[in-house]
């Protein structure tokens, strides 16, 4: 399993002023690192950093002491991101999305038919596998999207706003499936709103005035 460490990192998008700056935390396998803050605090831009689609400005990303340096190495090393928006083909089914991402990352199709229906099960989702993304709900998309992700049984798994769409129960669900993660060795980092959501984590980060502070 790894460790995931930004190092004193600036992140901006082009040329623009840094939406954070000096960025400092680490992700280690076992726990659940929370980051808060308000909308538009930079939770996805710190999550797209350490997913290594966004190249810090300054200071660095690294996983296990390498740099990391660009979505492909991310891939490669097992740093598996949800995105905020799902990043779900909506034209596909449930299942579909799931084994896709599984096989594009290694897994033989015999792999990819268990764990669909393993993740989809463990999300609540056996029943919608055969449906298309574009006929499920904004809680059940959400749930697809968390289920391709556990899937894909990442070193590091990032999570970014995974509950927002979800009501109390399936939140929990959630909640308790990262810890099942973390628990499997995975540093886990979950970007949320939710107070009750980030105090169920190990650590928090807390984004604010473009800067982070581990408040826990
Ligand atoms: N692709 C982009 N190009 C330029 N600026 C961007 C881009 N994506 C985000 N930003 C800016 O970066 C800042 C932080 O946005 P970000 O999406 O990281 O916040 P967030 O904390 O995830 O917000 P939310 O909780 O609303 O999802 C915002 O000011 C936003 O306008």
């Amino acid at each position: 399993m790894r460790t995931l460490t930004v190092e004193g990192a600036d992140l901006a998008y082009g040329d623009g002023v840094p939406v954070l700056t000096g960025v400092t935390v680490t992700a280690r396998p076992g726990e659940l690192l929370a980051v808060t803050g308000t909308s538009g605090a930079g939770k996805t831009t710190l999550l797209s950093a350490m997913a290594g689609l966004l190249p810090p400005a300054a200071g660095r990303v690294l996983v296990d002491g390498d740099p990391l340096l660009d979505r492909d190495q991310g891939v490669k090393l097992g740093v598996v991101l949800i995105p905020q928006d799902n990043g779900l083909a909506a034209i596909l089914t449930a299942e579909e999305n799931i084994a896709v991402a599984m096989i594009a990352t290694g897994g033989t199709p015999a792999e990819a038919r268990r764990g669909t229906s393993t993740s989809l099960e463990k999300l609540g989702l056996s029943g919608q596998a055969g449906q298309l993304i574009e006929e499920l709900s904004g809680g059940q998309q959400q749930r697809t999207a968390i289920a391709r992700g556990l899937a894909l049984h990442g070193d590091v798994l990032l999570a970014d706003e995974v509950t927002s769409e979800l009501d109390a129960a399936n939140r929990q669900r959630v909640i308790d499936l990262l810890r099942a993660e973390a628990d499997r060795g995975a540093a886990v980092v979950f970007a949320t709103h939710d107070p009750e959501a980030a105090a169920a984590c190990d650590h928090e980060l807390h984004l604010a005035d473009g800067t982070a502070i581990l408040v826990r």
